[in-house]
């Protein structure tokens, strides 16, 4: 860094070691003098300078007394040079931990003028306030019910003091009643006062303000969400999630840990992480959005009974899973979907969604030239269904993962190296195995295998798709699409005689929600929403800042 790069230089004084601090545009450094004698030993300079980047400083304040009550209160440390420093200032600062955790660190500088400190506190101020991405209004909706119930406790004690000393304002809503916040969102709350909204619960929650502030932005623009050809309008207001919900696998997804400080802090430097909508119609009339799973079948039974038993807490998705698991239900429909184009990557590359991902950024500047070149070609395409590929079968599970959908249960998820922002989504199919061959599967999203290598598995990256049950009158007595190699793998076939998989029906797991309908018809809106995120960094990124 060269010295005219400089905008302020001082030395100070820090935890009993005089220091000098620089201020340059973009960071923030200082390191310990160090006496001549020191220096002739060969000890990089370097070894002992700390950086902090400006765009990860949360606050600056001077420290009031404290640097004068402590040299009072000690006489014996009368002559420590703390007392030829009278004043002080402190930075709060990012300081990443360990696994994507991020806390608010603070570093205290001594200095011997007031001026000088208040100058200090000045000049990092004006450099923040040319930090225009961060947010200085946030409208807040607390879900006490969510998870363990520990919504407003976790925001009280771990989110509002970060906000307060970032200065950031905020309106906050404990809801009363499931749907308040969404049917505030559309219909109430003044948008123009706020940079953000913030969501403390799970995905079932974040499920509501999307949907609150996607519609709100539709009517205000007099989209017809009902069409599902419309152009829909991106918000411009970010969500950030603190998570105190169940499953929090949006948050987990996009910021690798769930930690309500770590999400606090995202949102205080202003983060920025676009991400795919999917629109799920049902013979033309709109049902839900969903940004993470949209699973029929084994997800869809498992929210299904996982909603009798919601006084367990999180804990209800581990019984319904077992219960689930062992009725080993299989249905039969058909599944129709539109594959992305190639530049987008293949669910099993292993080229997973990190921080600043090429795909997603490549998706964002090619967005407009390329929606408008391929919805051209598409329209006539998709009324002769042209480019779509068709399969008939019975699935135990049909999920399409618009994101990897990691979670603390699956740390890589369900679909690993689906991308947050690419307009894609991840169209997994399970079909009818045994029991044991979906045990296998299940257990490969807990370690490091393949979780679609397995001939009942197969998996696609997809821009749209559909689905429509068996008709029971039409279902196909034989399903001719089931694997040639394996006449019947299903030992547990004798026990589900009762079972009759031409008329049975799952319901799809929207997000955590039941959809109505399970006819449905899902198209990708590419980067609709943006969050307080950055998406998970990789562990070079992690060390950058010490
Ligand atoms: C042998 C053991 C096998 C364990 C396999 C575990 C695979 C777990 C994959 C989980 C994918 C979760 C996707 C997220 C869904 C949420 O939207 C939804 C709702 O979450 P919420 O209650 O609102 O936090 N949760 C569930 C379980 O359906
Ligand atoms: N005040 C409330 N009372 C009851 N239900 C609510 C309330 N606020 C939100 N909900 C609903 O609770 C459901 C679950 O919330 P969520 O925060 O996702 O927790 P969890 O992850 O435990 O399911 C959501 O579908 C949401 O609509
Ligand atoms: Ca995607």
């Amino acid at each position: 860094m060269e010295n005219q790069d400089k905008i302020i230089c001082s030395e100070l004084f820090q935890k009993q070691r005089k220091v000098e601090v620089v201020l340059y545009p973009a960071v923030l450094a200082w390191k310990e003098i160090e006496k001549s004698s020191k220096r002739s030993s060969g000890t990089s300079e370097s070894e002992h300078g700390q950086t902090v980047k400006v765009c990860e400083i949360v606050a600056v304040h001077k420290t009031e007394d404290e640097a004068d009550a402590q040299p009072r209160s000690h006489p014996k440390r009368i002559n420590q040079p703390s007392q030829q420093y009278p004043h002080a200032f402190t930075v709060s600062y990012v300081r990443r931990t360990r696994q994507h955790l991020w806390r608010c660190a603070d570093v205290t500088f001594h200095c011997a003028d007031q001026q000088i400190c208040e100058q200090w506190v000045q000049v990092i101020n004006e450099q923040l306030s040319l930090l225009t991405n961060r947010p200085k209004n946030l409208l807040v909706y607390i879900n006490p019910y969510g998870g363990k119930r520990r919504g407003e406790r976790i925001y009280e004690q771990k989110v509002a003091p970060v906000f307060r000393q970032a200065g950031i304002f905020t309106d906050v809503i404990v809801t009363e009643r499931a749907n308040h916040a969404r049917d505030h969102l559309k219909m109430e709350a003044n948008l123009d006062d706020y940079d953000g909204v913030v969501c403390v619960g799970g995905d079932g929650m974040f499920s509501e303000i999307l949907h609150g502030l996607v519609t709100r932005i539709q009517t205000d623009h007099g989209v017809d969400q009902n069409q599902p050809d419309a152009e829909l309008v991106p918000c411009s207001l970010r969500i950030g999630i603190i998570p105190a919900g169940s499953t929090d696998c949006i948050c987990f997804a996009t910021q690798g840990t769930n930690d309500p400080v770590t999400s606090a802090l995202h949102i205080v430097v202003g983060d920025s992480q676009p991400m795919d909508v999917c629109s799920v119609h049902h013979n033309g009339v709109f049902l839900k959005y969903s940004v993470s799973l949209l699973g029929y079948g084994f997800y869809g039974d498992v929210l299904t009974d996982s909603e009798r038993n919601r006084w367990l807490g999180p804990a209800r998705y581990d019984l319904s899973g077992f219960k689930t698991f062992l009725s080993h239900n299989y249905y039969g429909g058909t599944v129709s979907f539109l594959p992305a184009d190639d530049n987008v990557g293949h669910p099993r590359d292993k080229l997973q969604c990190r921080s600043g991902c090429r795909i997603c950024q490549h998706k964002h500047s090619s967005k407009d030239e390329h929606d408008e070149a391929s919805e051209e070609k598409e329209k006539p395409a998709e009324d002769s269904d042209r480019g779509w590929n068709v399969i008939h079968g019975k699935f135990i599970a049909i999920n399409s993962a618009s994101m990897s959908c990691a979670c603390p249960r699956s740390p890589k998820g369900l679909s690993p190296s689906a991308h947050l922002a690419d307009g894609t989504t991840d169209l997994i199919l399970v079909r009818k195995c045994s029991r044991l061959d979906f045990f296998r599967h299940l257990l490969r999203h807990t370690n490091n295998d393949d979780q679609f290598d397995h001939w009942f598995v197969e998996v696609h990256r997809v821009r749209k798709f559909r689905f429509e049950p068996w008709h029971p009158d039409l279902a196909p007595l034989e399903d001719a699409s089931e694997h040639p190699e394996s006449p019947d793998l299903s030992p547990i076939s004798s026990l589900q005689e009762t079972y009759d998989d031409r008329t049975a029906e799952s319901s799809w797991n929207c997000d955590g929600e039941i959809l109505h309908h399970t006819a449905i018809q899902v198209s990708v809106q590419c980067q609709l929403i943006r969050l307080f995120a950055r998406g998970i960094e990789e562990q070079q990124d992690a060390e950058v800042a010490v």
